[in-house]
């Protein structure tokens, strides 16, 4: 930020006090920073930028609604679609990111509301599309750099201008979906335990909310926290759009080009998978399988380490605060770089190589330092990624799937066989990876 001290810290030790003091290092709030720009409106206020009472009573509300389990089988349809297109595809190579994220947006599109963007069926779908530009229009670069051009140019550029069209469309859309929910759910009652388990994520959030509109909510010291509008409500919905949606796409891409340049790693979890679920063509594994399946986490940690989609969490400081020898003054911007913690040799030796084992059970009494903090992909402490549970659940499930029905390589001549490319900050992905996929069940 222009005018204002930044640090970058990747010691386990500082990062520990910035995950864990969050009332001394606070998130950024880039809506009440930035007003008038589209991207921060695009999730508004939601928990991602609040801090304090704020956050405790959006926390309030969107906790029940991720303290649940995941059955297998709420996402089987989306990923057998996905499973689909990729054997229609392979019979060149294939546009990894391309199909994942749209396989990801069905995917959450299911989870969070019970709604079909139809992405991988029908990518035209209007829903789909006014989604993705709206995605695009968000992390647009220039907009970004120079935040004030939404204030002066907007009604100049004629894109733009339809950007927040699109923005009001796509709020509408999410608060007559709420509003339908909210209306079931009153003539529906209360919730049985198995009905939890089987609704989208919104649901529960409205029945949370419902509840504290009329006892209120309560911090665990019993002080009132403020409560959540309708807005942001729909705010809240929307940031796990924001913050789940490109942030598992491309987890998952990076999890696939290590397995195309680690064939003996693709084999070991194809042979586990193989050795639960059988080896049916059409064999989804069930809630047990699953928990049978969780060694796959090793392989999934381990890209999340050498990968780090989020390239740094950001704070700010509301105190002064020591690290070693430095003072930093209140006000300056801190960052825990997750990409150079995660791959610091005193952490993780050899911090470039693909080691799952790094994640076995066992690891720490064969010699692997696993020290606290330093694994933090989805943050750490109060603020840890609210998805990370559900996210780590998907890509295990993605992951069996895939070794399952194919197996992948790189094409000869791809660039990722040398020297992989991948965007550089804020989410890194990727650049351009094609895989060719060999179906094993034709
Ligand atoms: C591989 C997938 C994912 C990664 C690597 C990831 C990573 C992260 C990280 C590092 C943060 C902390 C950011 C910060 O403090 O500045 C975060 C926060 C968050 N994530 Fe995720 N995330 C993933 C998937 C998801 C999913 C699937 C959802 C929702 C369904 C989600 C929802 C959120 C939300 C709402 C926050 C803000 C939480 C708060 O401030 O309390 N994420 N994520």
């Amino acid at each position: 930020m222009f005018g204002t001290w930044a640090y970058k810290i990747s010691k386990a030790e500082y990062a520990r006090k910035l995950f864990m003091q969050t009332d001394l290092f606070q998130k950024v709030d880039i809506v009440r920073m930035m007003p008038h720009n589209l991207g921060p409106r695009v999730s508004g206020l939601s928990l991602s930028f609040e801090n304090g009472d704020s956050y405790r009573g959006h926390r309030a509300v969107v906790n029940p609604a991720f303290r649940r389990s995941w059955p297998s089988h709420l996402f089987q349809t989306p990923m057998m679609e996905l499973m689909d297109v990729l054997e229609r595809e392979s019979a060149k190579p294939v546009d990894v990111l391309l199909w994942f994220r749209r396989g990801t947006l069905d995917v959450l599109g299911h989870i969070i509301m019970s709604f079909d963007f139809r992405a991988l069926r029908d990518p035209n779908n209007k829903k789909r599309a006014m989604y993705d530009s709206l995605l695009e229009a968000m992390l647009h670069p220039l907009y970004n750099m120079f935040p004030w051009l939404d204030l002066k140019l907007v009604w100049c550029g004629r894109k733009r201008a339809q950007s927040f069209a699109n923005l009001k469309k796509f709020h509408r859309f999410i608060e007559k979906t709420i509003e339908e929910k909210r209306l079931k759910l009153l003539a529906t009652g209360t919730l049985g335990e198995t009905e939890r388990d089987n609704s989208d994520l919104l649901t529960l959030m409205i029945e949370a909310h419902e509840h504290t509109k009329v006892h209120g909510a309560y911090d665990e010291k019993g002080k009132l926290l403020p409560s959540m509008t309708t807005e942001e409500l729909r705010n809240n919905t929307i940031i796990f759009f924001v913050a789940g949606h490109d942030a598992t796409a491309y987890g998952m891409n990076h999890m696939l080009m290590e397995l195309a340049l680690n064939p003996d790693v693709q084999q070991w979890a194809r042979d586990k998978v193989i050795s639960v679920i059988g080896d049916a063509p059409d064999a989804f594994p069930t809630d047990e399988q699953l928990a049978e399946l969780s060694d796959l986490d090793m392989i999934v940690k381990e890209s999340l380490r050498k990968n780090s989609v989020v390239s740094d969490v950001r704070r700010v400081l509301t105190e002064p605060v020591t690290l070693g020898k430095y003072t930093l003054p209140k006000g300056s911007w801190v960052m825990v770089d997750l990409w150079a913690m995660q791959h610091n040799p005193e952490y993780y030796p050899n911090p470039d190589k693909f080691i799952p084992e790094r994640f076995a059970s066992s690891a720490r009494e064969n010699g692997h330092p696993n020290v606290p903090f330093t694994w933090a992909p989805f943050s750490e402490g109060s603020r840890k990624c609210i998805g990370h549970k559900f996210a780590l659940l998907t890509q295990r499930i993605m992951l069996a799937h895939l070794v399952h029905r194919f197996v992948w390589r790189l094409p000869a001549g791809s660039p990722f066989l040398t020297k992989p490319r991948t965007s550089t900050s804020g989410l890194i992905s990727p650049i351009g990876l094609e895989l060719e996929f060999e179906s094993r069940h034709k």
